[in-house]
C-alpha cells in the first residue's frame, strides 16, 4: 500500500510509527497538492490530501478520524498584506496549497468583495521573490519571519475559526476507490493517537532541523494544531464546502458526512 503523507512539520504526529507497523507499507512524503495529483493519478493508493482536494473526485472516500485541523489560530497557514485587504488586486499562492489557496479566495470575496488576479508562489521562493499585494504561505516556511513589515496579517486559522465559529479542516487521509483498505483506519487513528501521546519527543526530535525553538514547535504541535476530524470540525467543512462552491471553486451539489467516522477498532 502506497501511503502519500504530507512532508511538514504538522504531519509527524499523524504518522509517528506507521511505516513500521506493517511491511507492506510504503510511506512518500510530499506537498500537499503534489500528494493530491498523485492520489489523482493513481500512483497513491491512500493519501493525507488538501480537503477542497476531497471535493473535486465523488469517488475519493474519508477513511480515517486523523486530520490536520485547528480550532482558532494554526501559526503555519498566513496571507500577508501589502496592501491593506480591500485594496488587493493580486495574490500570490504558496504552490503547496490548495485548500488554503482556495480559504484565501473564499475570505477576501466574502469579507470584503475582492477577487484579485492569482499567481503562483513556487516552492522554493518566499514572499521577497513576489511583488503582488497579498501572499499566502503555508506549512514549515510560514512559520519563519519573513523580514518585511506587512499591512496586516492573517493566521487563515484564527480568521475562519472567528468567521465561521467553528472548526478548520487543512486535510484529511483519502483513498482511491478500489484500494483493499482492511486495517487502514486502525493503523492511522493509532499513529495518530501515538504521536499525539508523543508531542514532546517529536518536538524534540523535530525543531531545530526545522528551525524553531523547542517551546514553539511543542506549541505548534500540541496547541495550534487539531489532529480529530470530530463533528465540530464536520461542520467546519461543510461550511468550507458551501463556500467553495458558491465560488465555483468545488463541484455543486456534494453530500458530506456530518457524523464522525467511528473507528473499527
Ligand atoms: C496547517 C497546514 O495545513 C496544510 C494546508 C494545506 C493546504 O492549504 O492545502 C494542506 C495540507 C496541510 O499541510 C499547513 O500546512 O500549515
Amino acid at each position: 500500500m502506497r501511503i502519500g503523507a504530507v512532508s511538514y512539520l504538522n504531519t509527524k504526529p499523524l504518522i509517528e510509527g506507521l511505516a513500521e507497523r506493517r511491511s507492506d507499507i510504503d510511506l512518500i512524503v510530499d506537498l500537499p497538492s503534489r500528494l493530491a495529483d498523485r492520489l489523482a493519478r493513481g500512483e497513491l493508493d491512500v493519501a493525507l490530501i488538501p480537503s477542497i482536494e476531497f471535493f473535486q473526485n465523488p469517488s475519493y472516500q474519508i477513511i480515517s478520524d486523523a486530520c490536520i485541523g485547528c480550532r482558532g489560530p494554526v501559526m503555519s497557514v498566513k496571507v500577508l498584506f501589502r496592501r491593506p485587504p480591500a485594496e488587493v488586486k493580486t495574490l500570490a499562492l504558496d504552490e503547496g496549497s490548495r485548500t488554503s489557496a482556495a480559504l484565501s479566495r473564499i475570505l477576501l470575496a466574502e469579507r470584503f468583495d475582492v477577487r484579485p488576479r492569482l499567481e503562483p508562489l513556487p516552492i522554493g521562493s518566499g514572499a521577497a521573490d513576489t511583488k503582488a499585494d497579498a501572499v499566502l504561505l503555508i506549512g514549515d516556511r510560514a512559520m519563519h519571519p519573513v523580514g518585511e513589515t506587512f499591512v496586516e496579517e492573517w493566521d487563515l486559522g484564527d480568521v475562519w475559526c472567528r468567521w465561521s465559529e467553528l472548526s478548520f479542516v487543512f486535510a484529511m487521509w483519502v483513498a482511491r476507490p478500489g484500494v483493499d483498505l482492511t486495517g487502514v483506519d486502525t493503523l492511522l487513528s493509532e499513529a495518530r493517537d501515538r504521536g499525539v501521546a508523543k508531542l514532546e519527543e517529536i518536538a524534540h526530535r523535530e525543531y531545530e532541523r526545522k528551525g524553531i525553538t523547542y517551546e514553539t514547535c511543542l506549541t505548534y504541535l500540541r496547541d495550534n494544531l487539531y489532529f480529530y476530524l470530530g463533528k465540530r470540525e464536520l461542520a467546519g467543512l461543510n461550511l468550507y464546502y458551501q463556500h467553495a462552491a458558491a465560488m465555483g471553486l468545488a463541484p455543486q451539489g456534494l453530500v458530506l458526512p456530518q457524523e464522525p467516522l467511528i473507528s473499527r477498532r
